[in-house]
């Protein structure tokens, strides 16, 4: 497969401050790739580099040319922070940036696209934060890039609009686009992302398929059990081969899978201890984010955790089964 994008040795300075850090990285025509990392790690910085709009030491090709003589029509950015002129339509903003380019796509089905058909004649300053971002992301699709940079394309945009979006994504994905995108929302790459370069500090620390860098750097499923008799549940447990560790008020069982739910729980009832709510985790690549970053947070592994069973007067624990799909 070619490559559309390939940077070797790319590093970024201001005065004291590395951006970027010799970064190594390719993405492959129609890949998604995306770049996650901390505030300030360096991915607007490594989105400007390879968009030609910052210059940087070390090499980049795009489409096999350097970005700044990659004709215009075919990549489109969307930068973080983006401020057309605030007196014209959504609908105007879509023209005017479409007859800048030699073809573009048509701006009905632009607003369309990104949700934008209902208030396509409101002015630009009096729509939400939210609807401004779609019109800006109209704005980078307008020339119909085969290359789609977006820096946060989703920052400040509903739950609704966030999910019509990934689908258009999606569509342009499947119709062979390449699209790089910054986020901080794990969901969103999880959902968007073929592979995912995670930046510290300028430094690309990890690449891969969200699957590899979950099998290598997410760590294990888990299941909270709440109990007031944690340390005789881990006992039980423990007696039953269970990885099991006590917390004040509840037990947590690492490396459970999902069909071993219910043999856990019956552990528990056999020995007659009382247990509460069940909730089953997966690793995600909010944990191979913490894990990576050393960052953490006070919901850190219960981000795609699901609620699996009610206290012990509810329905036998062995019929436990955990939901998918919980976000
Ligand atoms: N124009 C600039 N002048 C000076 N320093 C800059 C400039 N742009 C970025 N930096 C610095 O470079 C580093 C990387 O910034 P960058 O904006 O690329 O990070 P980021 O990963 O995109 O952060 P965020 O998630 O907050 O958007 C930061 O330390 C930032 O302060």
């Amino acid at each position: 497969m070619n490559e559309a994008v390939v940077a070797a040795g790319v590093s970024k300075r201001y005065g004291e401050t590395v951006a970027v850090d010799d970064v190594d990285l390719s993405v492959a025509d129609g890949e998604v790739f995306g770049l996650i990392g901390p505030n300030g790690a360096g991915k607007t910085t490594l989105v400007r580099a390879l968009t030609g709009t910052t210059p940087v030491d070390g090499e980049i090709t795009v489409h096999g040319e350097a970005p700044t003589a990659v004709d215009a029509d075919r990549i489109g950015l969307l930068p973080q922070s983006f401020s057309p002129p605030a007196r014209l339509t959504a609908r105007e903003l879509i023209d005017y940036y479409g007859g800048l380019y030699e073809t573009a796509r048509d701006t009905d089905e632009v607003l369309s696209a990104v949700g934008m058909a209902a208030a396509a004649d409101s002015w630009y300053e009096t729509l939400s934060g939210g609807q401004q971002r779609r019109v800006c992301v109209g704005i980078a699709l307008v020339n119909d890039p085969d290359l789609l940079f977006l820096d946060e394309p989703t920052t400040g945009i509903d739950p609704a609009g966030r999910q019509s979006l990934w689908s258009l994504l999606e569509e342009l994905a499947d119709g062979g686009t390449t699209i790089v995108l910054t986020s901080h929302s794990m969901t969103e790459i999880q959902r968007l992302a073929d592979r995912v370069g995670l930046l510290q500090d300028g430094r690309l620390v990890a690449v891969g398929t969200p699957a590899e860098l979950i099998e290598s750097h997410g760590g294990e499923s888990q299941l909270v059990i709440d109990t007031d008799q944690a340390a005789a549940a881990v006992d039980a447990l423990t007696d039953a081969d269970f990885a099991a560790t006590a917390g004040s008020t509840e037990v947590v069982v690492d490396g459970v899978s999902p069909v071993e739910i219910g043999d856990a729980v019956a552990v528990l009832s056999t020995v007659g201890i009382e247990y509460g709510s069940l909730a089953w985790s997966e690793p995600s690549l909010e944990d191979v984010y913490l894990q990576l970053t050393g960052e953490t947070f006070a919901t850190a592994g219960n981000a795609d955790s699901t609620t699996v069973a009610t206290p012990t007067d509810a329905p036998s624990p062995t019929e436990a089964e955990p939901q998918e799909g919980a976000q």
